[in-house]
């Protein structure tokens, strides 16, 4: 038997859903490039889910589709109320929060059909929104906010979480950020979602488990990790003396580096744009720049790119939003990408279940306790 740490280059699936090739990335064979300039969130959902871009009536359905499931129930609103808000981390409460939001769908209690599959996918990708925005309202004292009708995705998230108007650039740089996080191939959280589901497992059980991979810091708690770093920081001439420092005592750049991309992630660039141009447009340009000069010097020094969550953190900090909610919105857009790898693999499904080299002790003699040293 020979063994892959962290089972790197190893294939264990066949997808339609996402590709990653030459440190490129599609979605559906649609580049990612193409899709972060011009596609509403929804549409990649709708893409991720489907296998196709809706026309303009099936969008038009989706949408209404999911602003219909855009609510949270009044008893897990309760129930919100009485978790530790104020103490635990939003992603240990969205993971509680995930699978209480499984308590109040009926069809969680079904076997997995297409049917039970599609009803509880669309209620998910609705409920995160209010959910995530709902625990951060209530954590600061307020009330949670309904969804309006006839507002993106993206926009209406914002306007749950803060209850005022957002600006255009604003809802165009998290939409763009949407639809950059939705999916990413055999990441470790949607590998977690396929392991899951692959028992037969429901979907909420699913995207549960997913969420519990994506919060380390080796994944999507890595953006956190990146704007406590560029707190800490400060000030543009505080940058490579910071990063040099870590580096000498071995210690990793958050957001920078990647198991599968070598010379750069294709998301990164997009993200860039868009710290720069809301840095900019807001006067607080020192986060852009102290972030320029890290992801330089990480490059030149280690030879390491920046990932998609370096920038993120620039973008979602400039639109106002508590840092320790960025882990949660990667788990809101990622949730349409978990879900389509658990329909796939529904789909196709077998076990998984991988073996282990044995590499302990052997042939041990039990001894009673009280002759063990
Ligand atoms: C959405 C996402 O999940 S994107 C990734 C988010 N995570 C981060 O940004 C955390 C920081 N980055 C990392 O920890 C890594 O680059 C990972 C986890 C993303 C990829 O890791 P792997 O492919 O397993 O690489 P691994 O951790 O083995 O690193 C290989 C070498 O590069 C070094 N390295 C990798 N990333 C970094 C980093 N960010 N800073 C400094 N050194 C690094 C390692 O120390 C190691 O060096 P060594 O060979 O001298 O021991
Ligand atoms: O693919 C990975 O290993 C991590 C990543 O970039 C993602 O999940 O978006």
């Amino acid at each position: 038997m020979s063994t892959s740490k962290g089972l790197e280059g190893v294939i264990v699936a066949e997808t339609d859903i996402t590709a990653l090739s030459d440190d490129q990335l599609s979605y559906v064979g649609y580049s990612i490039d193409e899709l972060a300039e011009k596609a509403e969130f929804e549409e990649v959902i709708y893409l991720l889910w489907y296998k196709k871009l809706p026309n303009e009536i099936e969008l038009e359905s989706f949408k209404q589709a999911l602003f219909d499931e855009m609510f949270l129930p009044e008893a897990l609103i309760e129930q919100l109320r009485g978790l530790n808000l104020q103490r635990a981390h939003p992603m240990s409460i969205l993971r509680t929060a995930v699978s209480m939001l499984g308590l109040y769908d009926d069809d969680a209690n079904q076997e997995v059909s297409e049917d039970v599959n599609e009803r509880e996918a669309l209620r998910l990708q609705a409920k995160i929104a209010p959910l995530i925005a709902a625990f951060s309202r209530l954590r600061e004292g307020k009330e949670p906010i309904a969804a309006k009708r006839d507002v993106s995705y993206a926009e209406n998230f914002l306007h749950m979480l803060k209850g005022k108007p957002v600006d255009a650039l604003e809802v165009e740089a998290f939409n763009k950020a949407l639809v950059l996080h939705a999916d990413h191939e055999l990441n470790a959280s949607t590998f977690t979602a396929r392991v899951c589901v692959a028992t037969l497992s429901d979907l909420y059980s699913g995207v549960t488990a997913a969420i519990s991979a994506l919060k380390g810091p080796l994944h999507g708690g890595a953006n956190e990790q990146v704007i406590n770093m560029l707190m800490e920081i400060k000030e543009v001439e505080q940058a490579i003396p910071y990063v040099q420092d870590k580096i000498n005592q071995k210690e990793k750049i958050m957001g920078m580096g990647h198991r599968v991309y070598k010379t750069g992630d294709p998301r990164a660039k997009h993200l860039k744009e868009m710290s720069k141009q809301l840095t900019k447009e807001k006067g607080q340009e020192k986060w852009y720049l102290i972030s320029e000069k890290i992801e330089d010097y990480v490059k030149k020094e280690k030879g390491l790119p920046a990932n998609v969550d370096f920038y993120s953190a620039s973008v979602y900090h400039m639109l106002g939003i508590d840092h320790d909610l960025f882990t949660p919105i990667f788990a809101m857009s990622r949730t349409s990408g978990w879900i389509a790898h658990i329909l796939e693999q529904y789909k196709n499904n077998r076990l998984i279940r991988p073996r282990a080299e044995y590499v302990g002790p052997e042939n041990q003699v039990y001894q009673p306790i009280k002759e063990r040293s």
